[in-house]
């Protein structure tokens, strides 16, 4: 069928056929304005990423998505906006076309090349990752843009498995990485209650963007347009790329900055 994607006929802006809540009062990503109010009774977010345990990295058919053992608290998100720790469950990438820029949220109208998203889930009040991503305080996204310059040293180890997940539905082994070494010095944060940024478009995140970017070179941005959307049976050969939701109207939204 029809099935949602990044193209002309099933993008961002057919979603809302499927899926009404794409037209909701609480949608990301958003605009990241000039002036946003400091909250001082915001305090910094803590990542015990220390005993993660990586499982596989992917090829959804949407992004590059590199999941967690979730069936404990060995890598949690505590503190800042968020009442609960969070179970990490995956990450993955946006991103733009070559020489183009990404990233899904911007920051005073201004796109980055590419946006990393930590995906984790409110595991204390919900027993599964399916339900919390459908309740309003379900997930917690980290959000961390990258800038064009030098290499990232820690990256290689993502773009390098690129190769062997270019096409959709294929996965392999991925053990033993921590997404600590991909975080920026700073963890001064944005954050706003959103939704996922793909169908369904649960309206169930509380978004914490990372004000710092992190650096990654052209090249290892390119590694990320060998990725296909479509899969290895398939005659269409996609380029994965694009593959951003632009920013959606604020709805009268409180954005708060930790410092
Ligand atoms: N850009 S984002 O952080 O909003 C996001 C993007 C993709 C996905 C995903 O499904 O892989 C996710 S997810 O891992 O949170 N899954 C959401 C879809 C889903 C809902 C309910 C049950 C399973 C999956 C989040
Ligand atoms: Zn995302």
């Amino acid at each position: 069928g029809n099935h949602w994607g990044y193209g002309k006929e099933n993008g961002p802006d057919v979603w809302h056929k499927n899926y009404p809540v794409a037209l909701g009062s609480r949608q990301s990503p958003i605009d990241i304005p000039h002036q946003v109010s400091h909250d001082p009774s915001l305090g910094p977010i803590v990542l015990d990423y220390d005993h993660c345990t990586s499982i596989n990295i992917c090829n959804n058919g949407h992004s590059v998505v590199v999941n967690f053992d979730d069936t404990d608290d060995r890598s949690v998100i505590h503190g800042g906006p968020l009442e609960n720790p969070y179970r990490l469950s995956q990450f993955h990438f946006h991103w733009g076309g070559k020489g183009c820029d990404g990233s899904e949220h911007t920051v005073a109208g201004n796109s980055y090349a590419s946006e990393l998203h930590l995906v984790h889930w409110n595991a204390v009040k919900y027993k599964l990752f399916d339900h919390a991503a459908a309740a309003p305080d379900g997930l917690a996204v980290v959000g961390i843009f990258l800038e064009t310059g030098d290499d990232h040293r820690w990256l290689h180890t993502i773009t390098d498995a690129m190769y062997m997940v270019k096409y959709k539905g294929s996965a392999t082994d991925f053990k033993g990485f921590n997404p600590k070494c991909l975080l920026p010095s700073s963890l001064h944060y944005w954050t706003y209650l959103g939704s996922l940024t793909t169908p369904p478009l649960h309206e169930s995140v509380t978004w914490i963007l990372l004000k710092e970017p992190i650096a990654v070179s052209e090249k290892q941005l390119g590694k990320f347009r060998l990725l296909q959307f479509t899969g290895e049976e398939e005659d269409q050969r996609l380029r994965m790329e694009n593959n951003f939701r632009p920013p959606q109207p604020l709805k009268g939204r409180r954005i708060r900055s930790s410092n």
